[in-house]
């Protein structure tokens, strides 16, 4: 479980997080929502220690993230997945290197070792076969796939994805997303995506927390995000003219 707890953080004279607290659950898909702006990212990144809290802390399975030097977050980003917005493969690197990177960085596994577990990752993605492509070979939904086999090579407790549908087709983005649900509930990982999309939310949002002027606004998963009264939600759920007539005719 990843706890987040009296969160606090500024830029200068602009105070963007407030008081954040939050839980995220092993098995379960964990979803930042908000509209833009309103510090998704700038939480994300607290917890994963690509930005310093100025107050509160971080903990992961009990473990004070915040309180660690840098030795000791080192371990514990050894168990962090990592899926950023575009993909972020090296394009100088075959599928096979990049999704070997992270084990070159943090294990001592032998070559033939590495391969394997490239493979298995390949594999578990749908991808077997294609190790000497380069990303530029690959499709917008591919390349996304090498980035979660990447993501899951070092079998993390936990992963994080930004943005994992941002230019993907519909249907790429469901293969993507229930991808995203069914390697969170087969290693019992703790997931948590940001995202703006409804349609992720309602296929795999089991926890969301809505994210508004730097506070947590709303919690609840995707059946409840549907019949909340609280005016922002609908706001975002209902965000064109056409849904909120929609919405109007259904209730
Ligand atoms: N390094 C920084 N320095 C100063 N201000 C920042 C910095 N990073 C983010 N901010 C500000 O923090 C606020 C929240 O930004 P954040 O990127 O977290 O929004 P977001 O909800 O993720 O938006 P989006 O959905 O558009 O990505 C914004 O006003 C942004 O300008």
């Amino acid at each position: 479980m990843i706890e987040v707890k009296g969160v606090n953080k500024s830029f200068g004279e602009k105070h963007v997080l407030h008081d954040i607290n939050a839980e995220f659950h092993p098995g379960k898909v964990n979803l930042i929502i908000g509209q833009s702006g309103q510090g998704k990212s700038v939480l994300t990144k607290c917890i994963v220690g690509l930005m310093e809290v100025d107050t509160g802390s971080i903990h992961f399975d009990g473990r004070d993230f915040s309180a660690m030097n840098r030795r000791e977050r080192r371990e514990i980003r050894k168990e962090i997945g990592m899926l950023f917005q575009g993909s972020a493969l090296f394009d100088s690197m075959t599928v096979e290197q990049n999704i070997m990177f992270p084990l070159d960085m943090y294990t001592s596994m032998t070559k033939e070792e590495k391969i394997d577990r490239a493979n298995f990752c390949l594999k578990r993605v749908n991808l077997e076969n294609t190790n000497h492509l380069f990303p530029a070979e690959c499709s917008g939904g591919m390349q996304k796939r090498i980035a979660i086999a990447r993501a899951i090579s070092m079998n993390p407790k936990y992963l994080f994805c930004d943005e994992p549908n941002s230019g993907l087709d519909p249907r790429t983005s469901i293969l993507i997303d229930n991808l995203i649900k069914e390697i969170t509930y087969e290693y019992n990982m703790t997931t948590v995506v940001i995202t703006h999309d409804m349609n992720s939310v309602m296929e795999i949002g089991d926890k969301i927390i809505f994210i508004n002027e730097g506070k947590v606004w709303w919690e609840g998963d995707n059946k409840e995000i549907l019949t909340t009264n609280n005016p922002e939600i609908i706001d975002f759920v209902y965000a064109s003219k056409f849904m909120k007539n929609l919405k109007g005719k259904l209730s």
